[in-house]
């Protein structure tokens, strides 16, 4: 039987479990001083890691669900079976979070590949794909007849010098020992763990150039930037490139690493083929590669063509080539069948490696919460996360937070947030679209600077840009300063005042419209927050990166354009103030959080008939229908009362957990809610929607399955959710008092049972009883 953590007797060398911890997304910092402190026994620095985090959440925000998570938190969960994935090939096994926290893990066989959980900073004993593989190595390293030994001292000796840590994680041993067998290689590993540094070895261990295919300017941007202050020079290539010199530059092999957007890349198939004899490519890295598949969160169609990379860069191609150039495809967040899709669109050989890891991430808390969801549920729904932050600052003068105030809005007087307070008026207009709400306060709002009318229009980003970023440098050799391209040398360290020793927040919201709503009520509140999404100018969105890179941004309110690849260490918190498109993409965003292995809250506020309206009508039938089902996913991961919230998002990317929860989110903390009969509302609601008085009570037999609008009703429609709810409280005495948003819940549940539908979707002929 596997040994749970903590248990007496389960010691392993200080490395090993250094490893392990990491592979668990604790911080390489906080593992190292909890071994100082308690010594290298797995049970002791676990407590203390996970006592660390209570404690640092004591002086954090206030938690969801305040009282119980501290204590149930810190229990390590019950080591449970292995979590086994069917993987696309069958050829590796899933680690789960038991897989890192039992001993002994490392050396367990399953397939015939060892499923290490971790490796010190040494291949693993008589690991066959540890065996040298003539890997040209150029004329930084040793030759290709250099031992294991030698691979991983090299391996090593880059680590250290270039980023700064002692050791690989498991996985990335993994996808260097397909690099190192010429073999291409798909990476599925959590949000955070690391997988930027499996392609960014290579371009250290070798003279050959890598090519890093990535979505989005600011990604790029990003890290060029971590690159350069490691010493390693690197460029991005694209739309948002300012320097049209750094292509022929990049062309002739002068940085280690090039980030290219995937629509350059088809532009530069020959000068790359060029490349690709002299100096070389090592690698091509398909950073973010959901964005291959329709099936994903974030289909981008020219990933779709990258298949272009193994048709031209393969051996029997290019004859100068003794390997096919290898493909590393990597990402967070892709379901079984967005990997197949993957492998097929790409191309990837027969013998792809596929390195899977636990999708878990056991520092985040998840919950959910029900609200309406607009700018009358503002001052009810932020009130904590305001006076979290206010309360930080206590000691600052209320002078200088006026004088916040003052910077942002100037037209504070006549804000139409004064008359936001606590109360839950039924507003008939919660949950309608806001197109058609006048709002005259935005056009004139100042977040930092002055936002004209077209940045706010109500629309949403559907998918990040490519070009979603202004830079002002396009290219990052190893001596460039960090401060001169823009972003502080230490972008971890509160710059401007006491006040983010918590960690920013961002708060996804699903239009732009409410970026700047949402952000400036916040800054009215006495907040550091700005707005973020596709249609402002590029120059406020680099200021916002920047300021939130520096601490100076406590909340960033943004759409969907802020986030893929974000990699700051101490964001607490992420709120989804409205439903994400996508479970993927709430994975994703939500993997913002706790990057430094922290406890951290994400927190999913929804309004059930708000969605449907925020689904852009300018999609074809099957856009639509593959929107609903993945709005459908997020409907169930949210009206959901008894399973483990880790558990659904997990099981959501094929990864089973074993028997317990997390022990940490709202459903594991609170247990499932007292069941009620709701039997005779659910009659009376399906009742009126047919047409009929509502009247009856007793079960009705449908002949099929009703359909309701949550929008306006036009002629021979189904009829409209708001009128079914009005005949209810106006013809039916007892449910006069009753609550738009409950009968709202209720008409979800129905619908996730089965017994109505939404008109939007293509009906299902089906009878149903009400039993
Ligand atoms: N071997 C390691 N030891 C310690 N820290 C590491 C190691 N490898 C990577 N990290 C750190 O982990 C953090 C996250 O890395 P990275 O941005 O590559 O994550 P990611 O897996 O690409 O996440 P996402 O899917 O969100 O893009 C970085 O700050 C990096 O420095
Ligand atoms: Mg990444």
């Amino acid at each position: 039987m596997e040994e749970e953590a903590g248990a007496p007797g389960s010691d392993v060398s200080a490395d090993g479990l250094i490893a392990e911890l990491l592979d668990m997304g604790f911080d390489f910092d906080a593992i190292t001083a909890a071994v100082g402190a308690v010594g290298p026994r797995r049970g002791d620095v676990l407590e203390a890691l996970l006592g660390g985090s209570g404690q640092a959440r004591r002086g954090g925000p206030a938690p969801v669900r305040p009282g119980t998570a501290s204590s149930t938190a810190r229990r390590p969960r019950a080591a449970g079976k292995g979590a086994s994935l069917s993987n696309p090939r069958g050829r590796l096994r899933q680690s789960s979070i038991t897989d890192h926290i039992a001993s002994g893990t490392a050396g367990r066989k399953e397939s015939g590949r060892e499923a290490s959980a971790s490796f010190p900073c040494a291949s693993a004993p008589g690991d066959p794909r540890g065996a040298p593989v003539g890997v040209d190595f150029g004329s930084r390293v040793a030759p290709e007849s250099a031992g294991e030994s030698d691979q991983t001292g090299r391996i090593s000796a880059v680590l250290q010098r270039h980023f700064g840590f002692s050791c690989l994680k498991a996985f990335q041993k993994e996808v260097l020992d397909a690099w190192f067998a010429h073999r291409d290689c798909l990476v599925l590993a959590a949000t955070g763990s690391g997988k930027s540094l499996c392609f960014q070895i290579p371009a250290l261990l070798t003279t050959k150039i890598v090519v890093v295919i990535s979505p989005l300017i600011s990604l790029m941007h990003d890290q060029c930037l971590k690159l350069a202050k490691h010493g390693v020079s690197a460029c991005f290539l694209g739309s948002g490139q300012p320097d049209s010199r750094v292509e022929g530059k990049a062309m002739a092999g002068m940085y280690k690493i090039v980030y290219v957007c995937p629509e350059t890349v088809l532009r530069l198939m020959e000068p790359l083929k060029k490349l690709a004899e002299k100096p070389g490519i090592a690698l091509f890295a398909i950073d973010e590669v959901h964005c291959v598949s329709k099936w994903g969160h974030d289909f981008r169609p020219d990933y779709r063509r990258l298949s272009v990379l193994r048709e031209n860069f393969s051996s029997s191609k290019l004859k100068f080539l003794k390997h096919d150039i290898p493909l590393m495809a990597l990402t967070a967040t892709a379901t079984i069948p967005v990997r197949e899709d993957i492998i097929k669109s790409l191309k990837m050989s027969e013998d792809t490696t596929i390195v899977l890891t636990s999708f878990f991430r056991p520092n985040l808390r998840f919950s959910v919460k029900h609200s309406r969801t607009n700018a009358s549920s503002y001052g009810k729904d932020f009130k904590e996360l305001i006076g979290t932050y206010n309360a930080s600052r206590k000691f600052k003068g209320k002078e200088q937070q006026q004088q916040i105030v003052r910077e942002i809005d100037p037209d504070s007087e006549s804000s139409s947030y004064d008359s936001l307070n606590d109360s839950e008026s039924d507003d008939e207009d919660a949950g309608v679209d806001y197109a058609g709400r006048e709002d005259k306060n935005v056009g004139k709002t100042k977040i930092g600077m002055t936002l004209v009318k077209e940045n706010v229009e109500n629309e949403l980003d559907l998918y990040p840009r490519v070009d979603d970023f202004d830079v002002s440098c396009g290219e990052f050799l190893e001596c460039s300063q960090p401060e001169s391209s823009g972003f502080p040398a230490q972008p971890n360290k509160t710059s401007s005042s006491e006040c983010l020793d918590q960690g920013p927040t961002i708060v996804y919201v699903p239009t732009r419209k409410e970026t700047v709503e949402l952000a400036n009520f916040l800054c009215k509140s006495g907040l550091r927050a700005a707005a973020y999404n596709a249609k402002m100018p590029k120059s406020h969105l680099r200021q916002v990166h920047q300021q939130f890179h520096c601490n100076d941004l406590e909340v960033v309110v943004a759409t969907i354009a802020f986030g893929m690849g974000i990699d700051k260490s101490n964001v607490r918190r992420i709120i989804h103030y409205g439903f994400p498109q996508s479970l993927e993409a709430y994975y994703q965003e939500a993997g913002r959080a706790g990057r430094d292995g922290k406890m951290s809250d994400c927190t999913l506020y929804c309004n059930f008939f708000r969605a449907p309206s925020l689904l852009p009508n300018k999609r074809s039938e099957e856009q639509t229908k593959a929107a609903y089902r993945m709005l459908r996913d997020c409907f169930h991961y949210s009206l959901n009362t008894s399973t483990c919230r880790a558990k659904i998002l997990v099981k959501y990317f094929g990864e089973e957990f074993g028997p317990d929860g997390c022990r940490m989110c709202d459903i594991c903390i609170d247990g499932p809610p007292h069941m009620h009969d709701f039997k005779e509302e659910a009659i009376v609601f399906m009742n009126v929607l047919q047409g009929r008085s509502g009247d009856e009570t007793e079960d009705m037999i449908y002949s099929s399955v009703p359909h309701y609008r949550s929008g306006v009703r036009r002629f021979g429609e189904a009829p409209n959710f708001r009128m079914v709810v009005s005949h209810i409280r106006g013809k039916l005495p007892r449910f006069a008092a009753t609550d738009k948003m409950w009968w709202q819940g209720l008409a979800r549940i129905l619908e996730s049972l089965g017994y109505i539908r939404e008109a939007a979707e293509t009906p299902v002929s089906q009878c149903s009883t009400l039993s």
